[in-house]
């Protein structure tokens, strides 16, 4: 049987550490001061968005969320951030993903001020993590990497298998990954034959949002594989990988929930901190 990498466990231990940089913060008349903003009435972003509320509340920093209908235009978005982005009293801008159809997300997040993209999804900010010259990081890839530190879990050399090429996990992964030394493989839908590159893997990531698309004969002995999905199947949560059968192959495995959700919203409270701390230096 696997060892479990207990997000839960983790991010709790990370919010004890936090606290206390907010508390010098606010010290020092600095409180982090972020918004959300989330259009349209999608259940899970709402459990979300009040999820990173009321961890923003007990760790001190002010949060603010912009609950719009689902029929607010682009343009009135944008407006929205433009606004957030000129109050000087706002460290940190983010849009909660999915948004409605007809939004251009690329266009939402070119406008995000990038000393306030806490989410890390700016065109800019996706560029600098690129070239390992980031200030803040993507919170879900963050937190996996938080997670695997946690446990001393050297990275280097690893064949890592990421499936899943989105823009909030699978792609700025790779980047977190590359940065300590593994080989990263991205696959996708148009992959062919998926289990032939998962069971060469040392690390296998799952993406994307496909219950138990990851099973047992897929992984080889060893593996350490990371869940990322969350699918609610009759009313349960559900993971991307088959737990039950895969966690008696795997070295470690996160399980769902309690794996890497609970660290996603503990991440981005530690990007939020960090770009306080950066209003803080540039503006006295
Ligand atoms: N702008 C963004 N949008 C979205 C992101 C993101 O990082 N930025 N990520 C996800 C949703 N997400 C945060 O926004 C998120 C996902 C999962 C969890 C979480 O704690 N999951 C729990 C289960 C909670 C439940 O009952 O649903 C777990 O896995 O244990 C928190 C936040 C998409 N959108």
């Amino acid at each position: 049987m696997g060892k479990i990498l207990d997000g839960k466990k983790v991010a709790q231990i990370k919010s004890e550490e936090l606290k206390h940089t907010v508390e010098k913060l606010v010290s020092e008349g600095k409180t982090p001061h972020f918004c959300v903003i989330n259009i349209g009435a999608d259940p899970a972003s709402k459990v979300y968005v009040a999820t990173k509320a009321r961890r923003a509340k007990k760790l001190g920093i002010i949060e603010e969320t912009y609950q719009l209908p689902a029929e607010t235009t682009e343009a009135e978005v944008i407006a929205l951030i433009e606004k957030l982005n000129a109050d000087p009293e706002i460290t940190g801008v983010m849009v909660q993903l999915p948004a409605p159809d007809h939004i251009d997300v690329d266009h939402l997040m070119a406008t995000i001020d990038p000393e306030k993209d806490v989410d890390c999804l700016t065109p800019a900010n996706t560029g600098r993590l690129w070239i390992g010259n980031h200030f803040v990081e993507p919170a879900t890839a963050s937190g996996i990497i938080t997670l695997l530190d946690y446990y001393d879990i050297d990275l280097t050399g690893l064949n890592a298998v990421i499936v899943g090429r989105s823009n909030i996990v699978g792609k700025p992964l790779a980047a977190l990954l590359l940065e300590r030394n593994a080989s990263v493989s991205i696959l996708h839908s148009r992959t062919k034959n998926l289990a032939e590159h998962t069971k060469n893997a040392d690390i296998v990531v799952a993406a994307v949002g496909h219950p138990k698309l990851i099973t047992a004969d897929m992984v080889k002995e060893g593996a350490i594989v990371i869940d990322v999905g969350i699918n609610r199947v009759d009313k349960h949560l559900i993971g991307d990988v088959d737990f039950d059968e895969v966690s008696k192959k795997a070295a470690w495995i996160t399980p769902v929930p309690g794996g890497v959700g609970p660290l996603t919203v503990e991440s981005l409270m530690e990007q939020v901190v960090k770009l306080a701390m950066r209003h803080k230096n540039d503006r006295g």
